[in-house]
């Protein structure tokens, strides 16, 4: 091990804070020198800065937001290529360390300093990095809003449950989805409420880890319905499965989403909130060396 190219970001107020000091002191024992961001987007410049530095392996301390940050800077540095990344869950969520077999902080430290490396795939919108997903339309900001003892209930569909209300307002999208399968290319087009686009995570089926290293992302077209329906078909965990007509699947490496009207579409990445009219999502096959638990399962069912 070598002093020094091993570094740690710490996001000391995620998931309610009081992590920072205990991170570091283990991190400090197994060699990885720590920072700590000071406020929103500073994960970026620090990521930024390791990436300039030529840090080889760097652990990020922190929910699914700071996991971002750290990507966005290290891909504007022109670096997740030559970084391996681990994750130590200190988020709500903790959404991305969940599905690659992390729970808690000391091993999330054991995993930084000796998990085994597998080389995942990264989905790329709009010349930004996301890890877990992309979501377009109604859930965008309800899945940010939804709590975590919601998220523990309810899973990927907790953003149905809080959202229920929200759904009642929002105005169906007009969009048109075009995919590119094994198949070929897919269009779908009419009234959704959301496109769900998930690279770690799945949301199709009962949920869960996705295949992270096969290229492809797994697409779930939300149509609009009614509220009730809505809620009733979470509530049965069916909405996504395939006990729903109002799903539709697809498994792609590139998904565009627009809108009809031209009017802009709230995409939520990795929780990063952005608007636009179109966005080309495309998965950048084997971008990241990420560090995982011994749960990890490289090709779920
Ligand atoms: N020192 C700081 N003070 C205030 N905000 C910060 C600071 N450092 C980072 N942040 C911001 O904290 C936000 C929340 O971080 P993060 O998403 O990792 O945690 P979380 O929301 O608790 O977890 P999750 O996303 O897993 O549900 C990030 O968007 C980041 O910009």
């Amino acid at each position: 091990m070598q002093v020094g190219s091993r570094r740690a970001i710490v996001n000391p107020i995620s998931g309610g804070g009081g992590h920072a000091d205990y991170a570091r002191r283990l991190l400090g024992a197994r060699g990885f020198k720590v920072q700590e961001t000071a406020g929103p987007e500073d994960g970026v410049e620090l990521a930024l800065e390791a990436g300039r530095d030529g840090v080889s392996e760097l652990a990020v301390v922190g929910g699914d937001g700071t996991v971002n940050e750290v990507l966005r800077g290290l891909s504007a540095a022109d670096h997740l290529g030559e970084v391996t990344l681990s994750v130590v869950p200190a988020g709500t969520a903790n959404i991305l360390a969940r599905q690659i077999g992390v729970v808690g902080i000391e091993q999330g430290v054991e995993v930084a300093d000796t998990g085994d490396v597998r080389t995942i795939d990264l989905g790329m919108a709009d010349g930004q990095p996301f890890v877990v997903s992309c979501i377009a339309g109604f859930p965008a900001e309800a899945s940010v809003a939804a709590t975590s003892d919601l998220k523990a209930r309810f899973g990927t569909l907790a953003f149905l449950v809080t959202g229920a209300q929200e759904a009642l307002e929002f105005e169906p999208l007009s969009i048109d989805v075009e995919v590119a399968t094994d198949d070929g290319d897919e269009r779908w087009s009419g009234e959704a409420l959301c496109v769900l686009v998930g690279n770690a995570r799945k949301f199709v089926e009962q949920g869960g880890q996705a295949d992270l290293e096969d290229g492809l992302f797994d697409v779930a077209v939300v149509e609009r319905m009614p509220t009730s329906n809505l809620v009733a078909e979470a509530v049965q965990h069916r909405l996504l499965g395939s006990g729903s007509e109002n799903v539709t699947h697809f498994q792609a490496a590139r998904v565009t989403v627009s809108d009809a009207d031209g009017e802009p579409i709230t995409f939520s990445r990795d929780g990063e909130l952005s608007e636009h009219e179109r966005l080309a999502l495309d998965v950048s096959s084997g971008a990241l060396d990420l560090r995982v638990g011994a749960g990890y399962t490289p090709h779920p069912e």
